[in-house]
């Protein structure tokens, strides 16, 4: 890379600690200024969003997620009080559950089990891994993110003898996500066995009236926080959701929100070339031709920014991945986003992306400071992070001089306030891409098919199972019970049932196996 390109798409914001290099991003002299106009255009967009235009058409209402680390900038007081109020009731809940305020059965909490899915549990996930770890935690945080029985099994297991000592954070913006309520269940049913009251342990975040808000108030939980319709939930990091577990594990939110606050000052500049979201966002639209045709991978330089691919997957892809563009044309947008840390990736898909399938730019995470402390030689006068700066160097050098470009942002180091200055860099970012594209990033309407089929999927098994239990002692094959149940359409489906009920000895045993469309289930 010629020094005066690097210079000259090098954008270094002092104040921040952060840097953004763009210059390996092959765009030329003129790109720029012909999007200049779009740019401006998206600008004007993101100001009516910040002032509280309805920016969700499709959902009808606001989106406010700046104003949670700017109270002020919301369009009513209300709101601001509302947000300040969450905010210091937080701080109240997390000094009294480091203070032994409140407490479990057994005794002060040392575990928070945080139970949510997507925006109500990848924020938290990232944050507590970035910011956390063994020596700082005050409460050490668990995840029932899914509703795989033996992976809630496995954070039970962790939590085996300490439930007494464990808050529960339910956290569903809905409050009907399925997963997240049969989570709560699972963990109502682990504490219930080990003769504790759920309610006493668990506190809700959630919508004001929403199911699980008032299964909060039915059992007497400790608290509630809400969730406010005007915040996303992929977008939700910096509202109750992200805030409440980092407080309980005794981070500093104030300075994650102080972060994002600068970062939020800084990318709502008009002037593009001193907007570092805005040049994300047109680094985007080039590399990938403005239609996804290229993958996002992410590669931070360092362990703890490890989740942060897998947060800015649900931020990216629920956002921009859309069938149709504001004028109800398809256009079927999108960026795949995926990554998880360098140099280990080296070691794995690194060789594809140098030499395979050329369908992505990569987005690397440089960041300065090696370590707490002094670093011991591991050579001759060269440290474990001179390695890993260099592994990072070598590889951008490699991408690119084998065509495969490439942005650099650069932190000093993984604090809270740049933890709160990604999150914001990233959310605008995508704010102002949607607007380039023409899109709404603020729904999710395709997640809503495949939770409607689900539903299909779940009802059809109850007719199953009511039809084996009818008929306990015989031998079937899904053929038959299909067409008894006038469901011939769903035969393979009812086969899949089967296989999982017999695998699970729900009333079922497989009798043969060979060959698979006969296969002879045995009704218990
Ligand atoms: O917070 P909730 O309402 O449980 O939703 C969890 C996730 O589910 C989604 O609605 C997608 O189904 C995400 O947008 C959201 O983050």
């Amino acid at each position: 890379m010629s020094w005066d390109r690097f210079t000259q798409h090098y954008l270094n914001i002092n104040e921040l600690d952060f840097a953004i290099d763009i210059s390996r991003i092959d765009f030329g002299d003129n790109f720029l200024t012909e999007m200049e106009p779009r740019m401006q255009a998206a600008f004007t967009a993101m100001q009516e969003l910040e002032a509280g235009a309805i920016a969700n058409p499709d959902e009808g209402r606001m989106v406010g997620h700046y104003w949670l680390r700017n109270p002020a900038l919301a369009p009513q007081a209300e709101l601001t009080a509302e947000i300040e109020a969450c905010v210091s009731k937080i701080k109240k809940i997390a000094a009294d559950v480091h203070s032994g305020a409140i407490q479990g059965a057994s005794g002060a909490f040392k575990n928070l089990l945080v139970i949510g899915i997507g925006g109500s549990a990848l924020g938290p996930q990232f944050v507590a891994d970035a910011l956390g770890g063994p020596k700082t935690d005050k409460v050490k945080l668990y995840f029932f993110d899914n509703t795989d029985p033996n992976g809630l099994d496995r954070t039970l297991d962790a939590l085996e003898g300490q439930l007494g000592e464990t808050l529960s954070v339910v956290i569903s913006k809905s409050g009907g996500t399925p997963e997240t309520r049969n989570g709560m269940l699972e963990a109502t049913a682990a504490y219930t066995a080990a003769g504790l009251d759920f309610g006493r342990h668990a506190i809700a975040i959630t919508g004001e009236g929403s199911k699980l808000h008032q299964v909060s108030k039915d059992n007497n939980w400790l608290d509630f926080l809400p969730m406010w319709d005007w915040v996303g939930g992929r977008t939700s990091e910096l509202a109750a959701v992200g805030l409440f577990p980092a407080a309980i594990q005794g981070l500093d939110i104030d300075r994650m929100l102080a972060g994002a606050k600068a970062m939020d000052e800084v990318t709502r500049s008009t002037d593009t070339a001193s907007n570092p979201a805005a040049l994300l966002a047109l680094m985007w639209y080039f590399a990938t031709d403005a239609k996804g045709a290229k993958d996002m991978v992410v590669l931070p330089y360092k362990d703890r920014l490890m989740l942060f691919s897998k947060y800015l997957q649900q931020l990216v892809m629920e956002s921009l991945g859309k069938e149709l563009d504001l004028d109800g044309k398809v256009v079927h947008q999108g960026i795949a986003v995926y990554g998880n840390k360098g140099s280990t990736d080296q070691h794995a898909y690194v060789q594809q992306l140098r030499e395979g399938v050329h369908n992505f730019f990569a987005t690397f995470i440089e960041v300065l400071k090696d370590r707490d402390g002094d670093s011991i030689e591991v050579e001759s006068g060269t440290t474990s992070g001179d390695f890993l700066q260099g592994f990072f160097l070598g590889t951008r050098d490699a991408l690119y001089d084998n065509g495969r470009q490439s942005i650099t942002i650069t932190i000093r180091e993984v604090t809270p306030e740049a933890v709160g200055q990604l999150i914001a860099l990233f959310e605008r970012a995508v704010g102002l891409y949607a607007s380039l594209i023409n899109i709404n990033a603020y729904h999710q309407p395709g997640v809503e098919a495949g939770k409607k089929a689900a539903a299909t999927v779940l009802e059809i098994e109850q007719q199953v199972i009511a039809y084996l239990q009818k008929h306990a002692g015989n031998k079937f094959d899904a053929v038959t019970i299909a067409q008894n149940l006038n469901l011939e359409a769903q035969t393979e489906l009812i086969f899949k049932l089967l296989n999982r009920l017999a695998a699970n000895q729900r009333g079922l045993s497989i009798e043969t196996k060979t060959p698979i469309d006969q296969s002879l289930f045995y009704s218990e």
